[in-house]
């Protein structure tokens, strides 16, 4: 195993905020977990999600935490290797998420097809990358967000991170981070903090990785449901961003 940044001691220190591992498996056990999402994909359906965001759309598929609990007993041992692993760079212990279906699941990505600017909900995110793709690297820009204590998910935090994502915003104030996938590469962010998109697939090869989620114990989001039917369903939602909840907006106190 190689670690890029070898000098990282807490990945959730201010100077830090992302951690990259390669061969955290190796090309043989990524081949492993891609025969069985094929053959998963043989038999069932996945969802396919899109929704019209600017400048990057959501455009993907997902088999969300609640099939990979039922089909790949597999990746549920990964996920608690992976928390093990990040504990150790990590200034408190993180825990995997109460909600099994925002867990563990694994994001395809075809050809075309892109993930949004966003933050995560979670406190920390790991990818594993299965596969080289052409297109599909993750851009991000570690510990970059101003949070407001009072309020993640508020409308004014939404105002914050929206003028945040400009891009000469971005190029000012930003330290950019562009990752290809490789098989076995895994990348460890704390979400939450790093801004963080998937530019569109080019090539003909499904993009495949894992997305595993943790954060401190029984933590709770504002905006759970509403984020999920975004994020793991085709059902239409409404247009305002699931990521903000106006009934958390601190201004609301006044
Ligand atoms: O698929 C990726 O590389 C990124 C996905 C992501 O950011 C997420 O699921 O929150
Ligand atoms: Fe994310």
């Amino acid at each position: 195993m190689i670690m890029n940044n070898s000098q990282v001691k807490f990945l959730d220190s201010p100077t830090e905020g992302y951690l990259l591992v390669e061969n955290f498996l190796s090309t043989q056990e990524c081949q492993i977990l891609l025969d069985k999402i094929s053959e998963y994909r043989k038999q069932f359906s996945v969802p396919k999600i899109h929704r019209y965001t600017k400048p990057i759309p959501l455009s993907y598929s997902v088999i969300d935490g609640l099939v990979v609990q039922s089909h790949f007993p597999q990746l549920q041992s990964l996920y608690q290797k992976v928390n093990t692993f990040i504990n150790q760079y990590t200034n408190y212990p993180l825990f995997t998420l109460d909600s099994i279906q925002a867990g563990c699941n694994v994001n395809i990505t075809e050809k075309g097809g892109s993930y949004r600017w966003h933050y995560d909900r979670n406190a920390v995110t790991a990818l594993l990358f299965l596969n080289e793709v052409e297109g599909g690297e993750i851009e991000f820009y570690p510990n970059y967000r101003i949070t407001l204590q009072s309020g993640k998910f508020s409308q004014i935090q939404s105002w914050i991170d929206q003028i945040q994502q400009y891009p000469l915003i971005r190029s000012w104030f930003g330290q950019k981070v562009v990752v290809e996938p490789k098989p076995g590469l895994l990348l460890v962010m704390c979400g939450d903090k790093c801004l963080h998109s998937v530019r569109q697939v080019t090539g003909s090869s499904d993009r495949i990785n894992i997305v595993m989620t943790y954060d401190i114990p029984h933590a709770s989001y504002a905006v759970e449901k509403p984020l999920n039917s975004y994020l793991y369903t085709s059902e239409t939602v409404s247009a305002s961003d699931p990521n903000y909840s106006s009934s958390h907006d601190p201004l609301k106190k006044f």
